[in-house]
């Protein structure tokens, strides 16, 4: 993965020192879509975090989320710092989503190859309006995860909070006279009853219908009616299917030439059938596009009659068309009102919107409206077409009913400059000439209701003669609010900024002096301390809290942290002090944690009901020789002093087998000069506990050995004798690991030699001299024979099993009696030739070469 800079520089992240939620913010402001940001971010251990991210939205059809991933396997070393490296979409049904918007898809992520193994559990969704499901679904969600990995530290928190996406919404809805402009569109209504009539005729009739206007329009709404006979319809559907297929193939290939078009959707209610066809270019900017259809007809329930309606949103524009086809016949008036009033009040679209709920709402159909002369009218005549059609439309049951309040509330319709187109003898422009004898009606009509609609044709097709309707059509113009995305991009910062800023002064935060706490050179039994402030500016009082990372633990040992927790009035500070100890006790995890990472630790500040601070613990250890394992030691060729804590990390990292020295200088030049101390050694090995409580020259015999000084040993045989307990005691791993419990279980020494054989050169040889030192000081009769053989055996033979031993000391003292108890029989050749140092008394550092 690219380091920060890298990553900045490649563009997979923003920049370093941003909040989440500021990074998030800017890389997705463009979707406004976002509905919801959690954020789950692990520790594992304090190196290094794996982050997930949810973005949750909604989008038209469904909802989904987007998932953006970051792995921060370097180092929390600034709060909060992240890098989104990996993003990509899922949908309602957790697939990954090809078509993830370009905007925010800026890397296919293939889950099997993660970096930190395949990560199983991340996999949710839900719809945006239901926010307490998505809740539930989070919540378990962040259980599975916990249970998933139960050693991870697990944070879970909402970057935004859906009141606050409300807010927003709200606010940018108040300000929208600021970023919204109005675009001309033209849309082509058009009904036709094609009166069971198959759509197979010859030429293209249905073009002069369809491309009629002049400019091509960027919307149909194509409604027709009878498709097939109602009973055809609702029996057969593959037959009424394959009928509805041909209707529309021959509508796509007679809309208008000049422009390409696609179906964006098409609903049918058995014979009464909406089509509507947008312009390609269009098509992107329609973001969500519903059906509904209302059943009427026989018993108002099967379908013969009713309404089918599509409703879909056009930028920020919402639009609505309706094809209808009401009770017939000419004494059905009540019938018809009744059939429209149940469309009205049936069609519910998904989303709860109903026809009224649009900007622009389009009615098409076979009304059915007839004309119902007064008995013995008399028509005055001679009179011009217009003339005709005006004293028609006087007796139009439509208009009258509209008139009355009966249907059709708030809807206009043109002006009627064309025949009425019912009903006719299929074939001819003639009316009805059969037995039925039907009166000549304006069944067919084009109504709408909305704002910012000017009707610019109204007409039907004379020429179109398969049906006993003539199909109708009506050209509007409508300025449909858009967003000018600049205006909105800056609106909406602005509001974003607004309801940031009251969100964080209602949100308790504290600033702190600084996220990386940095003691500098630490050394070996040399406790620091550093200092730094935490201050309250926000409107509230704060509570915070330093965040248990293990049980009870809000820091590693080596660290103390004063104090744990308080509470921030306004406007006020608290100092906070972090103290530092690399001791005997703490030495041993210090360099672990060294050996893995280059923090001391990272703490985590967490303030009540707001967001948690990460504090990064930082600085330089001097290496020493305590602490260090015999190979390490054996890997040195200069003082310890002389190595950096990067060196000594890589060092402790070697595992090759070659070594310098056959056993440390240290342990070499600390048995040397107690060797040569003779009888003042007397005393030196006063009990196993005595070796922790350090005196104060210990740190100068620190110093002696990390520089291997040529001055004369700076304290006396006790001192030196402890730091030979604590130089063999303070190593991760007992002297004799990785065969303690096979040596516990040795009653001779051949048979323990065969084990000892198995460590590696240095320990071996650590042990082998150690014992050969010992055996000659209990000869001496400087040390007690069983005294030293406890002491050092529980050292050498140190266990974390040895709860298991019920006579674990007894054990130790009898193998340690194996190899320095002069009783015991003398001990075989097992020193891979290092200098015994007694024998030569002259501690020479060629001596011991490898
Ligand atoms: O399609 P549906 O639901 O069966 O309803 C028929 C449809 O409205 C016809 O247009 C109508 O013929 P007219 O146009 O000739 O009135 C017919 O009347 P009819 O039964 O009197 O033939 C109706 O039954």
């Amino acid at each position: 993965m690219d380091t920060l800079s890298e990553a900045v520089a490649n563009g997979t992240a923003t920049a370093a020192t941003r909040t989440t939620k500021d990074i998030v913010k800017e890389r997705f402001k463009e979707d406004e879509t976002i509905e919801y940001i959690f954020e789950a971010y692990q520790i594992k251990g304090p190196e290094y975090s794996n982050r997930l991210l949810a973005l949750v939205s909604s989008q038209s059809g469904g909802t989904f989320a987007i998932i953006a991933f970051s792995y921060l396997r370097t180092p929390l070393s600034s709060a909060n710092e992240l890098i989104i490296n990996k993003v990509f979409a899922i949908d309602h049904n957790f697939q990954l989503r090809q078509d993830s918007k370009s905007s925010i898809t800026t890397q296919q992520f293939d889950l099997s190859t993660a970096e930190d193994g395949p990560i199983k559990y991340y996999y949710y969704a839900t719809e945006s309006h239901h926010y307490e499901e998505f809740v539930a679904k989070v919540i378990s969600f962040k259980s599975t995860m916990a249970q998933h990995d139960p050693e991870t530290v697990l944070n879970f928190r909402w970057l935004n909070d859906y009141r606050q996406i409300g807010e927003v919404k709200q606010e940018l809805k108040k300000r929208e006279s600021e970023y919204i402009v109005y675009k001309d569109i033209i849309i082509y209504c058009a009904t036709w009853n094609v009166n069971n009539k198959t759509c197979s005729d010859s030429n293209n009739p249905l073009r002069a219908w369809l491309a009629c206007s002049e400019k091509p329009p960027d919307i149909y709404a194509i409604g027709l009616q009878e498709l097939d006979t109602p009973t055809k319809a609702m029996l057969n559907s593959t037959q009424v299917q394959a009928i509805e297929k041909q209707w529309i193939d021959k509508m796509m290939d007679s809309v208008h030439p000049d422009v390409e078009y696609e179906i964006l959707m098409s609903h049918r209610l058995v014979a009464t059938m909406l089509t509507v066809i947008v312009r390609k270019q269009l098509r992107q900017h329609i973001i969500r596009c519903r059906p509904k259809s209302v059943a009427r007809g026989i018993f108002n329930t099967l379908g013969n009659k009713g309404g089918v309606a599509i409703s879909l949103q056009l930028n920020e524009g919402n639009i609505c068309f309706v094809n209808s086809h009401l009770a017939a016949h000419m004494g059905y008036v009540e019938e018809r009102n009744q059939d429209y009033n149940a469309i009205v009040e049936g069609i519910r679209f998904d989303d709860g919107r109903t026809i009224s709920d649009h900007d622009h709402i389009f009615w098409v159909g076979d009304l059915n409206y007839r004309i119902q002369e007064p008995p013995g009218q008399q028509r005055p005549g001679p009179l011009s077409d217009a003339q005709t059609y005006e004293l028609l439309l006087q007796y139009d049951q439509l208009r009258q009913e509209m008139r009355r309040g009966k249907c059709f509330e708030g809807y206009t319709e043109g002006e009627i400059k064309f025949r009425p187109t019912y009903k006719y003898d299929p074939g001819t422009d003639n009316y009805d000439s059969s037995e039925k004898q039907r009166a000549p009606a304006y069944c067919d009509r084009v109504l709408w209701k909305g704002t910012r609609i000017e009707q610019l044709a109204y007409n039907s097709i004379m020429e179109i003669r398969q049906s006993d309707h003539k199909p109708v059509y009506a050209v509007f113009q409508v300025k449909v609010k858009t967003r000018d995305e600049v205006k909105y991009k800056r609106v909406q910062e602005e509001v974003l900024k607004a309801v940031d800023k009251r969100e964080n002064d209602n949100q308790p935060q504290i600033n702190v002096e600084k996220t990386v706490i940095d003691f500098g050179t630490v050394r070996f039994n040399e406790p620091s301390t550093r200092d730094f402030n935490v201050y309250n500016n926000c409107p509230l009082p704060v509570d915070f809290s330093f965040k248990e990372k293990d049980i009870h633990a809000i820091c590693e040992p080596w660290l103390h942290v004063d104090p744990r927790q308080d509470s921030l009035l306004i406007d006020s500070a608290r100092s906070i002090r972090l103290k530092m100890n690399a001791n005997v006790r703490t030495i041993a995890g210090l360099l672990r944690k060294i050996r893995a990472s280059d923090n001391f630790d990272i703490l985590i500040l967490h303030v009540e009901n707001g967001r948690d601070i990460f504090i990064t613990v930082t600085g330089d250890y001097q290496p020493s020789c305590f602490g260090l394992s015999m190979e390490t030691m054996c890997r040195t060729d200069r003082p310890l002093s002389e190595y950096s804590q990067d060196q000594i990390k890589q060092l402790m990292n070697d595992e090759s087998p070659e070594y310098r020295v056959t056993m440390p200088r240290e342990f070499f030049l600390l048995i040397d000069y107690l060797y040569r101390q003779g009888s003042k050694q007397v005393g030196a090995f006063p009990s196993y506990d005595s070796r922790l409580s350090l005196g104060a020259q210990f740190n100068s015999v620190r110093d002696w050995l990390d520089t291997w000084s040529d001055d004369p040993f700076p304290a006396n045989a006790e001192t030196a004798a402890q730091a030979l307990l604590l130089l063999l005691d303070l190593p991760e791993h007992a002297l004799l690991e990785p065969v303690v419990e096979n040596l516990l279980e040795c009653t001779n020494k051949s048979q323990a030699m065969d084990y000892i054989s198995l460590l590696s050169p240095p320990k071996r040889n650590v042990f082998m001299h150690l014992c050969m030192f010992l055996r000659a000081g209990i000869e001496s009769q400087f040390y007690d024979l069983h005294q030293v053989a406890s002491t050092f055996g529980r050292i050498l033979l140190r266990s974390t099993e040895r709860a298991a031993w019920m006579d674990y000391h007894s054990r130790c003292i009898q193998f340690m009696r194996l190899f320095i108890d002069t009783d015991v029989e003398a001990m075989g050749n097992g020193n891979e030739g290092a200098g015994t140092g007694t024998g030569s008394g002259s501690g020479t550092r060629a001596g011991l070469q490898a």
